[in-house]
């Protein structure tokens, strides 16, 4: 009577599950928890050994990648949405909290729960009163499956586990072709059991194997409650993985879920190990091991990469610009408590000055009062984006403003190498300006004090302030100064810092008030602590449009003219070297007289176009086949042709405007 019962049991909730799975009007949740039952099942098949552990793999793998598509999905319509992220996110939180965080659901922990071990309990007497070997073969023959009950004797020491024998291998080759526990005719290669190996995930903490606990459990019993229950509800899959012991407790990334059921349980149902399982690599990551490599999400795989990124040591490599590479701060995934990691200045080469008394600013530390009102967010986006890298340069790559590079060389390297003398009223400025037309070499000169300075380097674009933060841009300021703060010495190159600062007006915009009225407060703050070495390099093609508070605090503001003669001569001659050329002294000396009114840009533009000219000299069926050394030198030919395309950007009016502003607020000679 039980067991005639416990079958109509099976056989509704086979035919619910089967149609949850098949149905195309079941929410995503309710589809979930059928695959979910349909897991179990196979589970529970496979404990009773009805089924070859071979096959017990195979249908695992295909039911628990189902389920985990719906769990991870991010689709609102067809995934469960979130749940896994947001289960991630709190891991990863508490996991950065402290690096000795563990998930209490470990599986020791699982089988000590008083309601798993009730459930265990109800399980074995639901398995020694109802469910006889010989029922459930009998409902799995009526609905698709055709098992014979286990042999429980004959067995290799498994216990009450009987062998699935070849009997076993022959009977499920009866399964019908579609039915939802049909395992693939290939997977059923003969001699596939191995009797004595066991899902090595449920071995328990006592040493016994779980699989005899597990297929006491009621397949739709205990677990039915968590079956009725979409899984954001319930407790989740740790609980169920746990208790349900082929998956590893801790198992709440999607990742390593994917993992165990791709690769994981197949090794975990032929490997007597239960940490082979989920095998942890040095770096504490999981990695699958043999088997089939599991698919892995993007954001799975960029999960896996920050988990192992976090784990290895830090480096201290050269930075681009002698200041600090992105990378060592970014691309490490930190929680909200997360720990901030700083960039660590340039240990070797690049740095020709590197500060005697000025040793690198100490890390920020995760409790650095300085950051304590920070958002974790805009740490990593300054780590990430504002921090500067790109090849390195040198001062000698800017031709000509010697005046200039002299002030600057006086005003950022000099204090830093010698802090000591620079004190008091020789205390370096804490604003510096640079402005002049476009292409000019503003900006390069901001890549030179990076790369020379041997000072953190942060590089900014005001624009990027205005629109890409947009309505977070003054707490992206008031981090970046914190940041700076706390790996003095530092620059803040601000490019384009017209944007930032330019004059108020009716029309101005809400948000970039707000940016700029922080901007000051920051900069004043920077200039009025005489300890704080930071300085703040802004670079302008727009000075007259500056607010006068901030042009105030600009206190050095350097005029970058238009290359003079002898500055276009060295460009000339600077990027020619690196090619085939054969212009001769007087040559160059024309191609600098005939570019009067060039800007650097203007004149590194001009020698591309110039360097076009023995390609477009060939003929058109040649640049196919020409070699490299067949292509011939660079001559003033190609220079002159070159002057017909490439005029000087910066007309002579607005030249004139530069010139006066310079004479007005200008800081040159
Ligand atoms: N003085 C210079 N010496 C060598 N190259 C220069 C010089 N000035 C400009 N250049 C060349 O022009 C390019 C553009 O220069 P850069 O971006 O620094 O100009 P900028 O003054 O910042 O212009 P903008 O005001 O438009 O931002 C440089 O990458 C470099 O190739
Ligand atoms: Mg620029």
């Amino acid at each position: 009577m039980q067991a005639s019962s416990s079958r109509s049991v099976h056989l509704s909730e086979w035919q619910k599950n089967h149609f949850a799975i098949t149905s195309g009007t079941c929410a995503s949740g309710q589809k979930a928890d059928a695959y979910r039952a349909q897991i179990l099942r196979i589970q529970y098949a496979w404990a009773n050994t009805e089924i070859s552990q071979r096959c017990a793999a195979t249908l695992f793998k295909k039911y628990a990648e189902k389920y985990a598509a719906i769990i991870d999905s991010d689709s609102v319509e067809t995934g469960l949405n979130n749940y896994a992220e947001s289960i991630l996110t709190l891991a990863r939180s508490q996991q950065t909290d402290s690096g000795k965080w563990q998930s209490g659901l470990s599986i020791n922990n699982v089988f000590k729960m008083s309601n798993v071990q009730g459930m265990m309990r109800a399980g074995n007497k639901a398995r020694e009163s109802l469910l006889a070997p010989a029922d459930v073969s009998g409902f799995i023959r009526k609905e698709a499956v055709i098992f014979a009950p286990p042999k429980s004797s004959g067995g290799s020491g498994s216990g009450d586990r009987g062998p699935v024998t070849d009997t076993a291998h022959n009977r499920t080759r009866d399964i019908p072709e579609g039915s939802p526990l049909t395992c693939p005719q290939n997977a059923w290669p003969l001699g596939l059991t191995n009797t004595s190996q066991t899902c090595p995930a449920s071995l328990t903490p006592s040493g016994e194997f779980a699989a005899a606990k597990l297929h006491a459990t009621p397949l739709f019993g205990s677990v039915k409650e968590e079956n009725n229950s979409s899984p954001k509800a319930s407790l989740g899959l740790n609980e169920f993985s746990a208790h349900q012991s082929c998956l590893p407790s801790g198992c709440d990334s999607p990742w390593l879920r994917r993992a165990f059921y791709g690769s994981g349980i197949i090794d975990a149902l032929s490997t007597p190990v239960a940490s082979k399982a989920l095998p942890k690599t040095e770096d504490g990551a999981q990695r699958e091991e043999g088997g089939l490599p599991a698919f892995k999400t993007a954001r799975e795989q960029l999960w896996v990469d920050q988990q192992r990124k976090n784990q290895q040591p830090q480096r201290v490599s050269g930075s681009a610009y002698g200041g600090v590479r992105k990378s060592l701060g970014a691309g490490r995934s930190r929680g909200i408590l997360g720990k901030f990691v700083p960039p660590v200045p340039k240990q070797d080469g690049g740095v020709q000055y590197k500060p005697s008394g000025a040793g690198p600013a100490e890390p920020a530390r995760p409790g650095d009062e300085r950051l304590k009102n920070l958002e974790p967010k805009m740490i990593e986006l300054i780590m990430n984006e504002v921090m500067d890298r790109g090849p390195p340069v040198n001062w000698d790559d800017i031709a000509g403003i010697e005046f200039a590079k002299a002030t600057i060389k006086e005003i950022v390297v000099w204090p830093m190498v010698r802090p000591d003398i620079f004190t008091g009223l020789r205390g370096p400025p804490k604003g510096i300006l640079l402005f002049g037309p476009p292409g000019t070499g503003k900006t390069l000169i901001g890549k030179c004090i990076a790369s020379q300075s041997g000072a953190t380097f942060f590089s900014i674009s005001a624009s990027s302030l205005t629109s890409k933060w947009v309505g977070e841009g003054e707490k992206m300021v008031r981090a970046l100064f914190a940041v700076a703060r706390c790996q003095q010495p530092a620059v803040i190159f601000i490019d384009e810092i017209d944007s930032l600062l330019s004059q108020r007006g009716d029309g101005e915009h809400e948000s970039s008030r707000r940016i700029k009225t922080e901007f000051l407060v920051q900069l004043d703050g920077a200039s009025t602590c005489s300890e704080d070495r930071i300085l703040v390099v802004g670079a302008t093609n727009r000075p007259q449009e500056i607010d006068e508070a901030a042009r105030r605090r600009l206190v050095k503001r350097l005029y970058i003219p238009l290359p003079e003669a002898s500055a276009r001569r060295q460009i000339v001659t600077n990027l020619m070297s690196k090619e085939q050329c054969c212009l001769s002294e007087d040559e160059v000396g024309l191609v600098v007289q005939r570019s009067e009114g060039f800007s650097g840009a203007d004149m590194t533009q001009l020698c591309r176009e110039a360097s076009l000219g023995p390609i477009r000299s060939l003929q058109t069926a040649d640049i196919a086949t020409v070699t490299p050394d067949q292509v011939r030198p660079i001559a003033y030919v190609d220079f002159e042709n070159a002057f017909r395309t490439v005029r000087p950007s910066v007309s002579p009016k607005d030249l004139e405007l530069y010139e006066n502003w310079n004479r007005t607020f200008g800081c040159g000679r």
